[in-house]
């Protein structure tokens, strides 16, 4: 079902929760370890990331180093599929524009049609681990924009190849990303708005935000949004702090800030095991608050730790 109409059709908050591919050489066996003990709480559905291949310096025989192409987390198409026939509930794959030429794009979105998949969510994705900045394959779509339209036209049955007449249509229903904090490589908030507007005015049916610690932060961005007739819905993107690690790993690669009181509190902890209740703690409080603001959906990205997010769901209910 799309998510659209999971939305409309929902009578209380819904929940989703988001799950990376395993390791190569791992077993479908780990996602569902993870995904079983949170099955109890009723996700919609479930959305898998994706991930684009990574250079790597693999040292040979002679003591020499050869460039490899490495894809540490294949997979996202078949473990939607496999989502899907064991819980019997929607999966939701991430599509991304870095590292993938657009015919092996389209070639991924005719596998999720045969497979009765209904939603995309579309992204750029971040650079390759060893580049400054993101480099678009040379036959790949550059930004989510250009993505999201290839999806579109693939949705009026208009195929990269023009050979193809009365091609099949898709019926995906599209999301994109929204940043409450604007995307680290927008010059300002107010154009990273322009460009979320646009994917809403080429065919984006609901908005997946980056994560964010502040609920404040959220609640501007959802004004702004409506300040600038995107009306579509607005899915919160949230993620438990577990270490104190983190407080420096996620302002890196996320780009975010975390509060004063809760990095305060989290700095005040011995143990990883307290900061992770510190953690939990923050999670419930920011949902709690989220839910009464009378958002659609709590989605959790639940990545390694699904024991973190139980907590916080038990606390929940
Ligand atoms: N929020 C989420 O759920 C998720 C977000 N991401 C990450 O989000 C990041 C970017 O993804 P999207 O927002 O989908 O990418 P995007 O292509 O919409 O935007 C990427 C950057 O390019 C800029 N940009 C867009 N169109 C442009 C144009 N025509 N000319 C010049 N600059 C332009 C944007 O302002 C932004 O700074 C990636 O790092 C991706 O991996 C990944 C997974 C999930
Ligand atoms: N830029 C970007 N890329 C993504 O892939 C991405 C986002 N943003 N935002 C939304 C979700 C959330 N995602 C993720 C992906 C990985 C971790 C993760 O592994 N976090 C580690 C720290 C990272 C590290 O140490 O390498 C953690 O401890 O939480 C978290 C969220 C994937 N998505």
């Amino acid at each position: 079902m799309k998510i659209t109409e999971h939305i409309s059709n929902a009578k209380d908050t819904l929940i989703s929760f988001e799950i990376l591919p395993p390791l190569k050489g791992k077993s479908i066996n780990s996602i569902y370890d993870h995904l079983d003990p949170l099955m109890e709480f009723k996700p919609s559905w479930i959305n898998v990331t994706y991930h684009r291949s990574e250079t790597a310096f693999k040292k040979k025989a002679d003591g020499n180093f050869e460039k490899v192409e490495v894809r540490k987390r294949p997979g996202t198409v078949g473990i939607c599929a496999a989502i899907m026939n064991y819980y019997k509930i929607d999966a939701v794959p991430h599509i991304i524009c870095g590292g993938f030429s657009k015919r092996e794009t389209e070639d991924a979105l005719i596998d999720l049609n045969f497979l009765g998949i209904d939603n995309v969510l579309v992204l750029r994705g971040d650079a390759d681990k060893n580049s400054a900045s993101f480099e678009p394959e040379p036959d790949g779509n550059p930004y989510a924009i250009d993505l999201l339209k290839q999806v579109v036209n693939l949705n009026s049955g208009i195929y990269l190849d023009d050979d193809i007449r009365d091609g099949g249509k898709t019926k995906f229903c599209i999301g994109v990303a929204g940043y409450p904090e604007k995307h680290f490589e927008s010059p300002n908030q107010q154009i990273d708005m322009q460009r979320l507007k646009e994917k809403v005015c080429n065919g984006a049916e609901f908005i997946m935000t980056q994560m964010f610690f502040d609920n404040q932060k959220f609640f501007d961005f959802v004004k702004k949004c409506r300040d600038n007739d995107i009306n579509i819905p607005i899915i919160p993107g949230l993620k438990p702090i577990t270490s104190r690690k983190q407080l420096s790993v996620l302002p890196r690669i996320f780009h975010v800030d975390i509060p004063a009181e809760l990095s305060e509190e989290i700095m005040r902890c011995k143990t990883d095991e307290d900061s992770e209740k510190v953690g939990t703690e923050w999670l419930v409080q920011q949902s709690r608050e989220l839910k009464k603001f009378g958002v659609p959906v709590l989605h959790y990205y639940t990545l390694g730790k699904p024991r973190v997010i139980q907590n916080v769901m038990k606390k929940l209910v």
